[in-house]
């Protein structure tokens, strides 16, 4: 059933009081946020919303609604003015990027975000950086990477920026499995591909949802996102508007993209 954020009663998902993680907590969520770049605007108006765990979440909205937004407050790139970030009934709210990774994130960026003078090794060697110096450890999760994604194994001492925009996609993807991350923002998966990527970097996520990882999705690409989600959810205005399982999406999707053009 597809439902507008109206019906949806406030403080469903709420954390138990004793701050133990219970069921109805667990995965990723964000609660009541408001958030803006510049002290006059506000790009997210309380909005509410959560990745369940093993699951695909997928928000999507017209152009400037707030969804990459929503993904920088959800992986501490930008802090909420008010509301909250919970992860597993934790609040993270304030918690740096870079200790989100060791809780177990990782965000896979809009665009081109590898380092270009670097080999594909050494922007392997970047998504590890939490390991710090133990080699071995670090040595094991790059083999780790390498068996999952042959292609890179081949690449590994090709510099980085002489790679196509889907290889380039390929070494993001592996960087950020370097950690091994259970809970999985990805921001428009695949802007700016060939169609034959496309397909695979959707093969990729698929993969990642069968390995039981919790995954947010934020895609323009709405047909192909759908098709992979569990749950959706829609923003407009920077608010919450319409959420539910896939199933309620999959009939209306022409009607969606259609009144999202007017915006
Ligand atoms: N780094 C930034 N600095 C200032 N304003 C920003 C920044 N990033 C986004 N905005 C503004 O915030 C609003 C929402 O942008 P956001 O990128 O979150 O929307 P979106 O739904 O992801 O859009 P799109 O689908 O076009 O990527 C827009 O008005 C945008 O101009």
């Amino acid at each position: 059933m597809m439902r507008h954020a109206a019906d949806v009663p406030a403080g469903s998902g709420s954390p138990s009081p004793n701050g133990l993680t219970s069921s109805a907590n667990a995965g990723l969520s964000m609660r009541g946020v408001t958030a803006g770049y510049y002290s006059h605007d506000l790009v997210l108006n309380n909005v509410s919303l959560i990745a369940r765990p093993g699951k695909v979440t997928v928000l999507l909205g017209p152009n400037g609604s707030g969804k990459s937004t929503a993904l920088r407050v959800l992986y501490g790139l930008l802090r909420p003015r008010s509301g909250q970030i919970l992860l597993d009934g934790r609040e993270i709210t304030t918690v740096p990027p870079q200790r989100r990774l060791a809780l177990g994130m990782a965000l896979l960026p809009q665009g081109r975000s590898v380092f270009p003078e670097l080999t594909v090794q050494e922007n392997l060697e970047i998504g590890g950086w939490l390991l710090g110096r133990d080699r071995r450890r670090l040595a094991a999760a790059l083999e780790a990477v390498y068996a999952r994604y042959p292609l890179l194994k081949e690449w590994r001492q090709k510099q980085a920026g002489g790679l196509s925009g889907g290889q380039q996609r390929l070494v993001e993807i592996g960087r950020m499995m370097v950690a091994d991350p259970r809970v999985i923002l990805i921001d428009e998966p695949s802007v700016g591909l060939a169609p034959v990527i496309v397909d695979q970097v959707y093969e990729e996520i698929a993969r990642l949802k069968e390995e039981q990882r919790t995954i947010l999705l934020v895609d323009q690409n709405v047909r192909a996102a759908v098709a992979l989600a569990d749950y959706v959810y829609t923003l407009e205005y920077g608010r919450n508007n319409l959420e539910g399982e896939r199933g309620a999406f999959e009939d209306r999707l022409e009607a969606l993209i259609k009144s999202w053009l007017r915006f």
